[in-house]
């Protein structure tokens, strides 16, 4: 038997195309202890989520957790869930028919956009093999985290590679490593909390809150503490913000370890006796809305928030699949496919042309707040 998947036979001719794989983190099936329990085993087993010795770590995910945890996270899978299923499955694959739509607009060659989750389905195995079947020679991996970071992006790079190695024909490959400072990554989030901000009254602080990680990682030479620093000054200079006028926190901490701090937790509770009663919450970190945006932000911190005595509290949603992340992520694609035939040689003019207003506007836009 071969090693090698989909084997097919070579010929001159066949028609190629540019791939690219959207990654991101995955969601169980259903809202029930079973799925939870098969997802979070998937999920905890990854060394490059938990970096503590497996002899250690196995007595206490297969010990305590695999049978505590499935069904309480349930419970607040259940809480967000819609009839279109998990939030996070439902938007990722909105972006993916929306980007689709804007690379069959933008160029004239062929590129497809395919969906995969580093944990549970679709899977990058799947999606790879899509991409294998719809001709891609030239690969692009684009993890929908805007930040680096350990846990996610090199993780999901790390399954594409092992998958790799089961294919005869390797394809060029590139990789998106991080966009936390690209212009159009910014100028969407900016242009949501404008929007939101013609639409409710403004809180006295923006603050801006990104999953944690534990601290441990920063200190042994992870970026994604310094990237999220770097988005939230780029934003707040976007919006014209004052010193005073936001904050970071990081949210989700996992475990007794210490985690980057602040945390969103602490900081909503302590903000209301400081003051500051009225605030506006963002999540640059996650592309897309799902359990830990819709319930652990803009349900329970709301809560712990307003028991400690706060007003107002908004949470401005995910980008999503909103046009200008859209954007956003076409002109990062189109970047990075630079040279490749499918988005350079046979590039539509029209395409280059708003690229290129683009790039101006955000240029505009920037000289213009300072
Ligand atoms: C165990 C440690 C964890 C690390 C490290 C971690 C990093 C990390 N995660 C995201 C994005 C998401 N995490 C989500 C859920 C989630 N995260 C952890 C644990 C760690 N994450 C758990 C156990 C869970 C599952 C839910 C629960 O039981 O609490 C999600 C939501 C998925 C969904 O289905 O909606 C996202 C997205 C990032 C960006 C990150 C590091 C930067
Ligand atoms: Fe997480
Ligand atoms: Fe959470």
């Amino acid at each position: 038997m071969s090693r090698f998947i989909n084997e097919q036979d070579y010929f001159h001719g066949k028609s190629e195309c540019t791939g690219v794989l959207l990654v991101n983190l995955g969601t169980p099936d259903a809202p029930d202890a079973p799925s939870l329990r098969r997802y979070l085993k998937e999920f905890l087993s990854d060394p490059r989520v938990v970096e503590i010795p497996r002899i250690i770590w196995n007595v206490i995910l297969y010990g305590i957790i695999l049978n505590t945890r499935p069904a309480k996270s349930a419970a607040k899978y259940r809480s967000v869930w819609t009839e279109n299923g998990s939030p996070l499955m439902h938007i990722s694959l909105q972006q993916q028919k929306a980007l689709q739509k804007a690379m069959d607009t933008r160029f004239n060659g062929p590129v497809k956009i395919e969906l995969a989750m580093r944990y549970g389905n679709p899977s990058i195995a799947s999606g790879l093999l899509k991409l294998k079947e719809a001709g891609a020679r030239r690969l692009l991996i684009l993890p929908l985290y805007p930040q680096y970071c350990a846990a996610t992006n090199a993780t999901s790079f790390d399954k594409v590679f092992d998958e790799l190695k089961r294919w005869r024909w390797v394809p060029e490959l590139r990789l998106v490593n991080h966009y936390h400072d690209h212009p159009g990554y910014i100028e969407a989030l900016a242009s949501s909390v404008l929007e939101h901000w013609e639409q409710h009254p403004r809180g006295q602080q923006l603050i801006m809150s990104f999953h944690g990680i534990p601290k441990r990682n920063l200190m042994l030479g992870d970026p994604y503490h310094c990237e999220c620093y770097k988005t939230a000054r780029l934003l707040a200079e976007a919006l014209n913000l004052k010193a005073h006028e936001w904050r970071v926190t990081f949210q989700s901490r996992f475990g007794k370890a210490e985690w980057l701090q602040p945390y969103t937790d602490k900081t909503l509770q302590a903000l209301p006796a400081e003051g500051i009663k009225n605030v506006d919450i963002i999540c640059p970190g996650f592309a897309a809305d799902c359990l830990e945006t819709l319930e652990e932000i803009q349900q329970e911190n709301r809560e712990y928030f307003q028991h400690a005595g706060g007003e107002n509290y908004h949470y401005i949603p995910a980008l999503n699949a909103n046009s200008k992340h859209i954007h956003a992520l076409a002109d990062i694609i189109q970047q990075h496919t630079q040279g490749w035939a499918e988005t350079s040689a046979h590039w539509s003019e029209a395409a280059q042309q708003q690229s290129a207003e683009r790039t101006l506007q955000y240029a505009s836009a920037r000289g213009a707040k300072k």
